[in-house]
């Protein structure tokens, strides 16, 4: 018999994941439906997206074999019905202060600072890179975590040292950069390109440093669909990009400059997103997501 989730104490919740206590040693990673556009959660809900990006999740931490905060699988007995398919139990972890970003394209902050600096996160970059120019090599870009609804701040190497120390710094920069290039690799042979990335780390007592929170997914990275890549303008996004063009479209009547909320979406945007999520899922892992626990069928 499973628990209820009212079981579990929450302790955090994001824009579009919550976390709950189970024991003194692990928690409840839940991902929901919800997704954000230009820095609103929209009132209409992805059926299966936390299903969706949980499974690709789960995917990345078993393929990528790098040691992880997993405690069991998508279906331990300790997963509530309700939340079945996209809820994983975590060990309880010390979490680095630190989003560990890799970016192997420039594209979005990185984007703008190249442009302001010639550098990003203090990193020299070759002159006359344009928007979504791929990069000589894989940088990693840290960010400094911003309060909920803010944008993380960039910061340097130098800065992070200062703060995990030195010797830390050097762990989460090496396991970012292996982790994101073997991912990259992965779905770059699939047609999917992963521009960049933010993973989060955590230590055991022991010691040991594991990746957390979720992995490569199309909320922590961005997506894009190679056959579409073309630098020199900003890139369409595998997954939003439907939505996007809808919310900035003449059918919502949205104005996105204004502090009005975006209107809900129409059932041929959400159907139409999440068959991209599932696609993406599918493309990426070679697996199907009809197989993966919680569906109502
Ligand atoms: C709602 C999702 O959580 C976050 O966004 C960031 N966050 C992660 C933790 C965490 N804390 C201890 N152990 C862990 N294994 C984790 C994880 N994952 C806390 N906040």
């Amino acid at each position: 018999m499973r628990p209820q989730l009212s079981e579990y104490p929450p302790i955090y919740s994001g824009k579009v994941r919550e976390l709950y206590a189970i024991d003194a040693q692990h928690m409840l990673l839940v991902a929901s439906d919800r997704i954000s556009a230009y820095d609103h959660i929209l009132t209409t809900p992805i059926p299966d997206k936390g299903r969706i990006l949980t499974a690709m999740s789960v995917f990345f931490f078993d393929e990528l074999r790098v040691p992880n905060h997993l405690a069991g699988g998508p279906d331990d007995d300790r997963i509530p019905a309700e939340v079945l398919g996209r809820a994983l139990v975590v060990k309880r972890l010390e979490m680095a202060p630190v989003e560990c970003v890799a970016r192997g394209y420039l594209a979005g902050s990185g984007l703008a600072e190249y442009r302001a600096t010639g550098t990003v996160c203090g990193i020299p970059l070759p002159a006359g890179l344009v928007d979504g120019s791929r990069l000589p090599q894989p940088i990693f870009t840290p960010a400094t975590k911003a309060a909920l609804g803010e944008h993380d701040e960039n910061v340097s190497y130098e800065q992070i040292a200062a703060t995990v120390g030195a010797g830390l710094a050097a762990r989460l920069r090496e396991a970012t950069l292996d982790v994101y290039s073997r991912g990259a690799e992965i779905a770059a042979a699939r047609g999917i390109l992963l521009a960049d990335t933010k993973f989060e780390f955590g230590t055991t007592p022991s010691g040991d440093l594991l990746l957390a929170d979720e992995v490569l997914t199309p909320d922590s990275s961005r997506y894009w669909d190679a056959a579409d890549y073309e630098p020199g303008r900003t890139q369409p996004s595998f997954d939003k990009q439907i939505v996007r063009n809808w919310l900035t479209g003449p059918e919502s009547g949205w104005d996105r400059t204004s502090d009005t909320p975006p209107p809900p979406l129409p059932a041929e945007v959400v159907d139409r997103t999440r068959a991209r999520y599932i696609e993406a899922y599918e493309r990426v892992s070679g697996l199907s997501f009809a197989d993966w626990p919680g569906g109502s069928a």
